[in-house]
């Protein structure tokens, strides 16, 4: 960022959802480090904190890449966000048919706000289990942004995709006067420095975009704890 370049306006808060093995994980880190990892677990929601570019206005930005294995969403989550971008997998139905209830109690839940719906995994076509309409379907159905990608093999749909979104919801909310709700989390230890070395790789440079990242356990996961330490 150039320093006379400021910030624009307020954080868009972002939470990516889907069930477990969808790819969540992999789609924020390649949005945020346009790489692609190819294994990581975690019980733990992640939260990254960074200033991204959007039609080259830094906008800063809070995604948090929810778990599966962590709880049903709380309240909290629902109102933090401002954004859902909802993951399924092209080759597993059950986690179609998960994105499509999430959807549906989005709408019930949080009427007003934008939902982007990926298919991922888009590179194992001859797995495949859910084919395009049915999705293109749901997402006109619930009036959602819908793209089938791979994150494995494409950055470039992964940018795109998540950068017209967000421009989307920065406008909208410009015009609407929303905002997410000010959900205030308190300090945690905690070596970011270690957690992105097993994201990137320990003789990686270190990504770009993120300035912070945060770790939710599940206890603490409807305040949004937050760890301090920058990067
Ligand atoms: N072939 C293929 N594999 C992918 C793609 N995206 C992710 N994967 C793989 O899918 C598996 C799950 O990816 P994760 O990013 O850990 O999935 P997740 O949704 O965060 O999983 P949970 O932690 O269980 O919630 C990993 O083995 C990834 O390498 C893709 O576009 N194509």
């Amino acid at each position: 960022m150039r320093t006379e370049e400021k910030p624009n306006g307020s954080t868009l808060h972002v939470t990516v959802m889907g069930s477990s093995q969808v790819g969540k994980s992999a789609l924020a880190v390649r949005y945020l480090t346009k790489r692609f990892i190819g294994e990581y677990r975690s019980d733990s929601d992640m939260l990254y904190k960074c200033v991204l570019q959007l039609d080259g206005i830094p906008q800063p930005v809070e995604i948090m890449d929810t778990s599966a294995s962590c709880e049903e969403s709380s309240d909290a989550h629902l109102q933090w966000a401002d954004a859902f971008v909802v993951v399924y997998s092209i080759t597993d139905k059950d986690s179609f048919q998960w994105a499509a209830s999430t959807i549906q109690e989005l709408q019930e839940r949080r009427p007003s706000a934008r939902v982007l719906l990926l298919g991922n995994k888009s590179d194992l076509g001859h797995l495949r289990e859910v084919e395009e309409v049915e999705a293109s379907t749901l997402a006109l159905r619930y009036s959602t942004h819908f793209s089938e990608l791979s994150t494995a093999e494409s950055c470039e749909a992964v940018t795109d995709a998540l950068d017209a979104y967000l421009k989307e919801i920065k406008i909208q909310r410009h015009h609407s006067g929303l905002s997410s709700g000010n959900v205030s989390p308190k300090q945690r230890k905690l070596s970011v420095t270690r957690m992105l070395g097993s994201l990137i790789g320990r003789h990686s440079p270190p990504p770009q975009p993120i300035t912070e990242l945060i770790v939710l356990d599940k206890e603490e996961r409807s305040k949004l704890v937050r760890c301090s330490r920058q990067i």
